[in-house]
């Protein structure tokens, strides 16, 4: 909203009436964006410009751009935190099911430059200058944990200011968009069920539903997609009295970090896990849906899992936890057995073997 660095940036996904001609948002918004990924993901240029403009120049995310908000009743809210790397429009398979059942969701872009690419404007005379901030490699010799510590709690303060916009939103009070979107905002007054609110996200985004969720009270429970809890300082853990809802893939969890997911373990507050199995890292974000299976699998985008499976477990899951700890009246307990793991492709709690460190 506010187009500096320090304003909030997301994507907000909402129910929407039936709308035909609207046109579908892009899924990756442009150009520099590949560029920025081509670099995180360390090939060159020359050669990502021409796969990302074959592979996914053309995709659309599956949803409607500024359609008109319907909603029966008010709407619970999640705040979505991407990965390293990654962006605000590379979840859209969960963040558009979970607007589909009812939910707004906004999907924040975090300017700590571990944003594969963001952009924002300053002001220079009367008009606004776009600028871009990539992300930001590690200096040679340089120890990770204080920058990813000073990341995870810019993120988690991101999250909290898309919440306050949300909340001014809410409340009818006129949004100065940078963006010059066709979207009249005050369809959205009096939208939010603001004592239903949930953070979500995605590794290093995982890692910021646990500092967000030990910042922000209003957050009633977090649900952390393959967390990556290097960032995380255990000290944190015990002022964190929400539940919490680990989905973890097969292949990317280790020991270490399962161990220190088992720290937030509690005999008083619900903290759930699970693992899907034949998962890897990026069958949460979109990219697992849009490559052939060979392809998709030597980039490891892929694992032995059917993707669209994958996601659907993951999302009904998410949903029956938010029901339970949002306190909605939907149908998601129809999907409670997911919680504790109870499918042929999932795993309950863990398949990594944790030396229970004896104290
Ligand atoms: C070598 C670079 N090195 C950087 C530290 C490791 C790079 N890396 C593995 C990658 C991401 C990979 C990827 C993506 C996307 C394509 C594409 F071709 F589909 F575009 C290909 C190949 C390259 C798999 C990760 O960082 C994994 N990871 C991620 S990946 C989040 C993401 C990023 C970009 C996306 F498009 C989608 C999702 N989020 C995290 O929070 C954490 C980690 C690790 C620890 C914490």
């Amino acid at each position: 909203m506010d187009h500096t660095a320090q304003g909030s940036f997301f994507q907000l996904y909402y129910p929407c009436q039936e709308t035909q001609n609207a046109e579908k948002p892009d899924w990756v918004p442009c150009r520099e964006y590949f560029n920025g990924l081509a670099d995180f993901i360390k090939i060159n240029r020359t050669v990502s410009e021409r796969i990302f403009n074959h592979l996914f120049g053309s995709f659309k995310i599956p949803a409607y751009m500024d359609a008109p908000f319907k909603s029966d009743g008010k709407c619970p809210v999640v705040i979505f935190s991407h990965g390293l790397g990654a962006f605000r429009t590379l979840y859209s398979a969960i963040c558009a099911e979970l607007a589909s059942q009812g939910f707004i969701v906004a999907s924040v872009e975090h300017r700590d430059q571990s944003a594969s690419a963001t952009y924002y404007f300053h002001s220079a005379q009367d008009n606004l200058v776009k600028e871009w901030m990539y992300y930001r490699t590690l200096k040679h010799g340089e120890s990770e944990f204080p920058l990813r510590n000073k990341q995870v709690k810019q993120r988690a303060d991101e999250c909290i200011l898309a919440l306050n916009k949300l909340t001014e939103i809410n409340s009818g009070i006129p949004v100065q968009n940078a963006l010059k979107t066709q979207f009249d905002w005050t369809t959205l007054e009096n939208s939010m069920d603001l004592c239903r609110i949930a953070v979500m996200g995605h590794s290093f985004g995982g890692a910021t539903v646990i500092e967000a969720l030990c910042k922000e009270v209003k957050f009633k429970c977090g649900v952390a997609l393959d967390t990556w809890m290097f960032p995380l300082q255990d000290e944190t853990f015990p002022h964190i009295k929400q539940p919490i809802f680990f989905i973890n893939s097969e292949k990317f969890q280790w020991a270490g970090n399962i161990s220190r997911m088992k720290k937030l373990d509690s005999a008083v507050i619900q903290r759930k896990m699970i693992t899907i199995r034949g998962t890897v890292h990026q069958s949460f974000p979109d990219f697992t849906f849009l490559t052939g299976n060979w392809i998709g699998k030597v980039m490891k985008l892929k694992g032995e899992i059917d993707p669209e499976i994958a996601i659907d477990l993951s999302n009904k899951a998410t949903l029956a936890f938010l029901q339970r700890h949002l306190g909605l009246e939907k149908n998601f307990n129809q999907w409670d057995p997911l919680i504790d793991g109870k499918d042929d492709n999932l795993i309950p709690g863990t398949n990594v073997t944790v030396l229970q460190s004896a104290i």
